[in-house]
């Protein structure tokens, strides 16, 4: 059995994301840049109005005479001469020989001709690279490709981009006992709540090829499952059957398929029964099957291990004062479901590791470490952000 903090440690130094691959710009949301990217173009690329109006050149003249216009994208050359306005668009490219667009809103137009009724300071111009200039960097390795990233990176007429592999996770839960909601409720049965744990947090860290297997606590079926899983995932993120118990065999299934075990039991409350292996860049978890101690459990070691995985980095713990007596006489570290309010940490009361009705109004797991015997209200405390 290890420590928390040796747990943790372990699995930084095991996991990196080593794998980049090219992704197409309409499909790298999510991802996280393996390479920087410098811009092929000026943006905007050209003089460009920021108004619907009229480009004028302004030499104390009020009236001017309209020649035309010129609409967004349109690449026509109009020469202006004194006394001469071109009616211009929000976006279109402004001739070179205007120094000001005029709002609408600010002329009085006639025939063939308008008249300037309100003097504007601004130029209304966009100059050429005012936002980028062509080679300047746009984004840097390590930057995560967010929906702002991605536009921008579009805006630049960027195609392609390389970018660390996302990993094939496969979910493997266990046990006889299970039941799919929308089954008949059947006696001595348990519904399986750890598949919708286990997906709803692996899409929501960004992961998208997340594939489900089911399997009897039967030692010759689950070491055949976990050995086809090593084949074809990155990642096998198994549930229940990972205790003491005669068909708890998923840590059996991992050794006869030359798993390494890496560790097995962490110090803490809830969730001590956790594996964590490797095979070759293959990453093994084995996850508690009590629904509260899955989920904590993912939240502190699998998040991370994907967070590296996928080139992110890793949150580390944040402190917080907390607003309750916390005694720990159990020698093992806690984490405690709570609520942080500006920097104060509310303990909940209910703590059991099956219960997950706690964990829907908490948004924190406060961490006790295992030789810290009792946390005096208005002492400072370490705790991790839940992600729901
Ligand atoms: N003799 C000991 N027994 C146990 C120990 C121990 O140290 N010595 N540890 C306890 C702790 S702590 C935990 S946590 C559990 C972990 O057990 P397993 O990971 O082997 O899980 P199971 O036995 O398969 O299931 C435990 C519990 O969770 C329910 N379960 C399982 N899968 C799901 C699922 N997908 N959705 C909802 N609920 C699930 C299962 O029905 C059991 O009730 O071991 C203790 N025992
Ligand atoms: O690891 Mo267990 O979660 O305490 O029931």
């Amino acid at each position: 059995m290890i420590a928390v903090a040796q747990a943790l440690s372990h699995i930084e130094k095991s996991i990196m994301s080593n794998t980049i691959i090219e992704t197409s710009i309409t499909e790298a949301h999510g991802y996280v840049l393996a390479q920087d990217v410098v811009s092929d173009i000026d943006l905007p690329p050209f003089r460009q109005s920021a108004m619907d109006g009229y480009a004028v050149r302004l030499w104390g003249h009020e009236e001017f005479v309209v020649k035309g216009e010129i609409q967004a994208g349109s690449n026509m050359e109009v020469s202006l001469r004194q006394g001469e306005a071109v009616r211009i668009y929000t976006g279109a490219r402004v001739p070179e020989e205007a120094n000001k667009v005029v709002m609408k809103e600010h002329v009085e137009v006639f025939n063939s001709s308008i008249k300037v009724v309100k003097f504007q300071e601004k130029t209304n111009i966009k100059t050429q690279g005012e936002q980028i200039k062509r080679g300047e960097r746009v984004l840097s390795k390590g930057d995560e490709l967010n929906t702002a990233a991605i536009s921008f990176l579009a805006g630049l007429g960027v195609a392609k981009l390389m970018v660390y592999k996302k990993p094939s996770v496969a979910v493997l839960i266990s046990g006889n006992e299970l039941l799919q909601p929308g089954d008949p409720w059947q006696q001595a049965k348990t519904y399986d709540s750890n598949s919708y744990i286990l997906k709803l947090l692996l899409q929501k860290v960004g992961v998208d090829d997340i594939s489900f297997y089911y399997v009897e606590d039967d030692t010759k079926s689950s070491v055949a499952m976990v050995g086809d899983l090593l084949d074809d995932h990155d990642f096998i993120v198994a549930t229940g059957g990972i205790s003491v118990g005669d068909y708890d065999l998923m840590r059996v299934a991992f050794q006869a398929n030359d798993v390494e075990e890496q560790f097995y039991k962490i110090n803490q409350k809830p969730g001590k029964p956790i594996y964590f292996g490797l095979k070759n860049d293959k990453v093994v978890f084995g996850l508690p099957g009590n629904p509260a101690a899955c989920f904590i459990n993912f939240q502190i070691y699998v998040l991370p291990a994907l967070r590296r995985f996928l080139g992110k980095s890793i949150s580390s713990f944040k402190k917080g004062v907390t607003d309750q007596k916390i005694v720990n006489n159990s020698g093992k570290a806690l984490f405690l479901r709570g609520e942080c309010l500006n920097g104060h940490l509310n303990v909940f009361s209910n703590q059991s590791s099956s219960l997950l009705q706690s964990l829907i109004q908490a948004n924190a797991l406060i961490y006790v470490p295992e030789d810290m015997e009792a946390v005096e209200i208005g002492d400072e405390v370490q705790y991790v952000d839940i992600v729901q």
